[in-house]
């Protein structure tokens, strides 16, 4: 928990600084109130005593009243200035450090996990320090001075005071006993209902289709079930704890005051109004010390579940990331566009077996390289190590002739043009989806049109309303697959990589579109590489090589006709897809 706060800068320990100053003044000022209502109590009842003597003492409690309430809304102010600068910093690390995780991370936190470490877990360390600022500097200050205060007056009313600070004590240890552990869960059954939220949500028309609503709400309800039990059992323990504080705190006064009468009884005449104010003090203060020892109660109860929060935001911003980022920067090289795979193996990070064996194969600059093979054979794994989403288990990523692995990840992301397998479409307009990363260009329009127009996308986006500012909903949600494919691959286009990954991005094209696209590509492209994972042997049949992928290893490489004839697993896609009449012509 401690180390979260390396996070609070340097004018915020200055704000803590006044805020320690100001609790100690405003400490100071509530003990003061008993005294002047002590002197009040005996001008009362000491004869030749005037109303304005007493005005004079009421005007000094009231001072003090306001002075306490002036610094308790200073501090509260500086608590919640702490509270949200320190809270936005660790979103910011948090976000950061997410956006640097490879794949590996992120599946090992899961996103809706991470979603919740940014949000849920920052605003219970907030609430922590915007409360507890106030309570953790006050309560001991409170405390050690009213115990002060009190000591060596009457030892019947002392004695009273501690029994009530014991019963306190193990009220409050019971309910700690009983809730503290129930904290700890409560984050990650809000990870859980996340989860199947999440789910829920973007799996909605799939949901629909199979009138699987109840299923998916069963699901729901379990965990929204386990998280409201576990919340209203700790909510029912800590209700209990505003009843019993005022029950003590009557019970104490009550039998203070019962204890006086039987003092004052007892006492000489002339020491009965002495006694009496003393009562009135002591009950005051009495009143103190107990809020005191709650509050510290009270923080007691509220640190484990923000360090339990801190713990999981630190695990996030303290984790390393498997995927270290190279030196070399050099944007340009002798050679551009040049791919070498040499003996690699790859095993998913956890997994046992290998989903590639020695994978052997070289690109040359501008070529076209296709990946085909069955689902499952391991070609978006093979590509996914290209710009190390995932690094190699055994062998070597060459680009351009050096190891991918040496290369400052954004110089090698910078040669690559990336279209994933399932399009990615962000929200704002069709020209901040194409013109979109570090290389947006300040001439863009022409270029985001030509890439609109390699990528088949223009007479579409030319038939939204707004053409290139058109808006574009969350996930692409107004745009149809193929749409989405386009817009894309024109992303892709526009960035002018060294070598282009098609990762089965055709898929949702129809064959006209599909054709017409890798024609633009080839002759407007400005001769880059292209790898391209796809399933339909049309779209790779012009490749200038195709590698043929059975699980997880190379099976063959060749030109379409050549493999036709050599490679047996090429030969059985082939038949499944192509008429007699074209195998028999190959
Ligand atoms: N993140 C992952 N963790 C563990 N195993 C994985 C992961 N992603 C894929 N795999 C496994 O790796 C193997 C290869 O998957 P991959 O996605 O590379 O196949 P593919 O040839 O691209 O299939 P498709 O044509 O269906 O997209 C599969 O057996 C799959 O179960």
């Amino acid at each position: 928990m401690l180390k979260i706060f390396k996070y609070i800068e340097k004018h915020e320990w200055g704000f803590i600084a006044i805020s320690l100053g100001l609790i100690i003044i405003q400490v100071w000022l509530d003990l003061k109130l008993p005294d002047y209502m002590s002197n009040i109590t005996t001008l009362v009842q000491t004869e030749g005593s005037t109303v304005s003597d007493i005005v004079f003492e009421g005007g000094w409690m009231l001072l003090c009243a306001l002075g306490s309430l002036v610094s308790s809304c200073i501090v509260g102010y500086f608590a919640a200035k702490v509270a949200a600068g320190l809270a936005k910093r660790l979103r910011g690390e948090v976000y950061d450090k997410t956006l640097s995780f490879s794949m590996e991370e992120m599946n090992d936190f899961s996103t809706s996990s991470l979603i919740n470490r940014t949000t849920n877990d920052i605003t219970q360390v907030q609430q922590l320090v915007a409360m507890g600022l106030q309570s953790i500097i006050k309560a001991p200050i409170l405390a050690v001075w009213a115990i002060l205060k009190i000591a060596g007056k009457s030892w019947q009313w002392t004695a009273t005071t501690a029994g009530a600070v014991v019963v306190l004590l193990v009220m409050l240890s019971v309910i700690i006993i009983f809730v503290i552990p129930k904290f700890k869960i409560i984050q990650q059954l809000t990870d859980n209902l996340n989860q199947v939220t999440r789910e829920n949500l973007t799996g909605l028309r799939v949901v629909r289709a199979y009138n699987a609503e109840d299923y998916q709400e069963d699901k729901f309800e379990e965990a929204n079930d386990e998280l409201t039990n576990t919340n209203l059992f700790t909510n029912r323990m800590m209700s209990i704890m505003q009843p019993g504080m005022s029950l003590i705190m009557s019970g104490l006064s009550l039998v203070i005051y019962w204890l006086g009468a039987y003092l004052i009884n007892e006492a000489a005449m002339i020491d009965k109004i002495s006694l009496f104010s003393d009562m009135i003090v002591f009950s005051s203060y009495a009143v103190q010390v107990i809020m005191a020892f709650m509050l510290l109660t009270m923080i007691f109860i509220m640190l484990p579940r923000a360090s339990v929060s801190a713990g999981r935001i630190l695990e996030v911003i303290e984790r390393e990331t498997n995927i270290k980022d190279g030196t070399y920067d050099l944007e340009t090289s002798a050679v551009s566009g040049e791919l070498e795979f040499k003996n690699v193996s790859f095993k998913y990070p956890g997994a046992s077996d290998y989903v590639l064996h020695n994978v052997n194969f070289k690109v040359e600059s501008g070529e076209t390289v296709a990946f085909i093979g069955a689902t499952g054979s391991g070609k978006s794994t093979l590509i996914n190590l290209i710009p190390r989403f995932y690094d190699v288990s055994e062998g070597e990523v060459l680009v351009d002739g050096i190891n991918v692995k040496e290369y400052k990840l954004e110089t090698l992301h910078s040669k690559i043009g990336y279209v994933s397998q399932k399009a990615t479409i962000f929200s704002g307009t069709v020209e901040s989806n194409v013109d979109y990363g570090e290389n947006s260009k300040d001439d863009s329009i022409d270029e985001v049109g030509k890439a609109i127009e390699i990528a088949q996308a223009e007479e579409f986006v030319d038939s939204l309303d707004g053409g290139y500012q058109a808006q574009i909903a969350q996930s692409g949600a107004n745009l149809s697959g193929g749409q989405k494919q386009r817009l894309s691959i024109a992303r892709a286009v526009y960035r002018d990589p060294e070598i282009y990954i098609f990762d089965d991005s055709f898929s949702a094209l129809d064959y006209k579109t599909d054709r017409d696209l890798r024609k633009a590509l080839n002759d407007e492209g400005s001769g880059a590489t292209s790898i391209v994972v796809a399933q339909r042997i049309g779209t790779i049949k012009d490749a200038d090589k195709i590698i043929v992928l059975d699980d997880g290893e190379v099976v063959g490489i060749g030109k379409h006709r050549e493999l036709l004839r050599t490679c047996e697993v090429y030969q059985e896609i082939a038949s499944s897809q192509l008429s007699q009449e074209e195998l028999s012509y190959a």
